[in-house]
């Protein structure tokens, strides 16, 4: 079979095997908006609770990202991966069995845990298998998969539940999950060295590095200021998306709007249908440009105009709302170029640790920034409450969108000194840190 035997085929499958990990890793962590009711009922949660038990995914996750990085850069992403995907589904089924709301929060902090890895791992496995003018396209496809994942995780998990109910369907992700956990760890070679192939040509080779080379990488990633810079920059950007997809944008839309949660969820699926389309599609683009940094300046312009849109307006005709959440999810392809700017800052052999620390500091993002704007909309709210659920004010979410905008014009900012520093660094310069070359 050609697809098995052609080493450029044959990376597909295996990255479609991990992406399928990558996908249940989105639906399991934005899963929390449908089985809100359920798990409210489930466990007689209060509203904070609830949203306790839905952050303790982002901050196991955001803190397992540096570490994540050493891991896949030495003990390799086939590994670690599979360990990954264990442990989080068996955190799924646990999740699905619990019957108190420590044990549910327990359980989910686990899937946390066991998620973090794969994304990572992901890239780990592309910097091995795809030359580095394939990376962009490759994360951005990987981004892809996340909005799939997304999507997932609205309507069909909804009949599922209405159909199956929640424990049976969280319960059954887990055992499939578990089933790719082993698929993945059967198929999947960590480079084409390892599956018995050549090197694929201009893809650099990949030695295992010791303790002291990995500390050294991290020492020089950690003193890189491009590294900081985007990592502000993915802070702010990943925190606003999933923070709007996550958690606030469908209560906006049905308290502004006066629509029902299924309309609601439709306008918000529009962003994971945006990450669909956006970062694959200026992946490629920034490829074949051979342009990162000024596709991300102009990415980053339209975001906070749209952004700012809401805050301004704050009530604008809904498919406008729509088309923000679509352009948010297209847009943030411009923003995840950051992380082939920082693997190609550094040794390929380290590219595990420079993008798990950019991915660390977007999920402190995702998990800061819906407390802060959950803090701006109680501040504003007048004690209106609806079949036991708070109704926010519009004041409350034009500064909860001006929050965003702020973030926004943040991630413009730091897009815009990547920007002048590129201009005013030579191109032998530009690829060094530390006088360490990256391919
Ligand atoms: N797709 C992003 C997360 C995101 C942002 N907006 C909606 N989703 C992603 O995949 N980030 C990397 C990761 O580790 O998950």
């Amino acid at each position: 079979m050609r697809l098995w035997r052609d080493p450029l085929r044959r990376r597909w499958v295996l990255w479609a095997a991990m992406g399928t990990l990558f996908l249940l890793v989105n639906a399991n962590r934005l899963s929390t908006a449908v089985l809100s009711e359920n798990l409210m009922a489930a466990f007689g949660t209060t509203g904070a609770q609830l949203g306790t038990l839905h952050a303790v995914f982002f901050w196991v996750y955001a803190v397992m990202q540096i570490p994540t990085g050493l891991l896949a850069d030495r003990v390799g992403p086939r590994l670690t991966a599979t360990a990954g995907a264990v442990v989080m589904n068996a955190g799924v089924i646990w999740f699905s069995l619990a019957d108190a709301y420590l044990v549910a929060t327990l359980a989910r902090g686990l899937i946390g845990l066991g998620g973090s890895v794969i994304f990572v791992c992901i890239l780990r496995f592309c910097a091995n298998w795809y030359r580095a003018d394939e990376f962009a396209t490759m994360s951005g496809a990987t981004f892809a998969v996340a909005g799939f994942g997304g999507v997932f995780a609205t309507t069909p998990l909804a009949l599922s539940v209405d159909a199956f109910g929640w424990r049976s369907t969280v319960g059954w992700l887990g055992v499939v999950g578990l089933a790719m956990a082993v698929l993945v760890f059967a198929l999947v070679r960590d480079s084409p060295v390892d599956a018995g192939f050549e090197r694929i040509e201009g893809v650099p080779g990949q030695e295992t590095l010791t303790t002291a080379q990995l500390r050294a990488s991290l020492s020089a990633v950690l003193r890189d200021r491009w590294l900081w810079v985007i990592s502000l920059m993915l802070f702010c950007s990943t925190g606003v998306n999933l923070t709007l997809f996550g958690l606030w944008g469908v209560p906006y839309v049905v308290q502004t709007y006066d629509v029902s949660v299924t309309y609601a969820s439709t306008l918000t699926l529009l962003g994971g249908v945006g990450l669909m389309v956006g970062p694959p599609a200026v992946g490629w683009l920034s490829d074949r440009l051979e342009s990162r940094v000024e596709l991300m300046v102009a990415g980053s312009a339209c975001y906070v105009v749209c952004l700012g849109l809401i805050a301004v307006v704050g009530d604008p005709p809904l498919p406008v709302v729509g088309a923000v959440f679509l352009l948010a999810g297209v847009m943030l392809g411009t923003f995840v170029l950051g992380y082939s700017v920082v693997k190609e800052r550094h040794p390929s052999s380290a590219s595990g640790i420079s993008t798990g620390t950019a991915n660390g500091a977007a999920f402190f993002g995702a998990a800061i920034l819906p407390t802060l704007m959950g803090w701006v909309l109680d501040a504003y709210w007048t004690g209106e409450l609806v079949g036991g659920v708070r109704v926010y004010t519009r004041t409350g979410y034009r500064i909860a969108f001006g929050i965003a905008t702020v973030a926004g014009a943040i991630a413009f900012c730091c897009t815009l000194w990547l920007y002048r520093r590129e201009r005013a660094t030579s191109p032998s310069e530009e690829s060094t840190v530390d006088g360490v070359t990256g391919e």
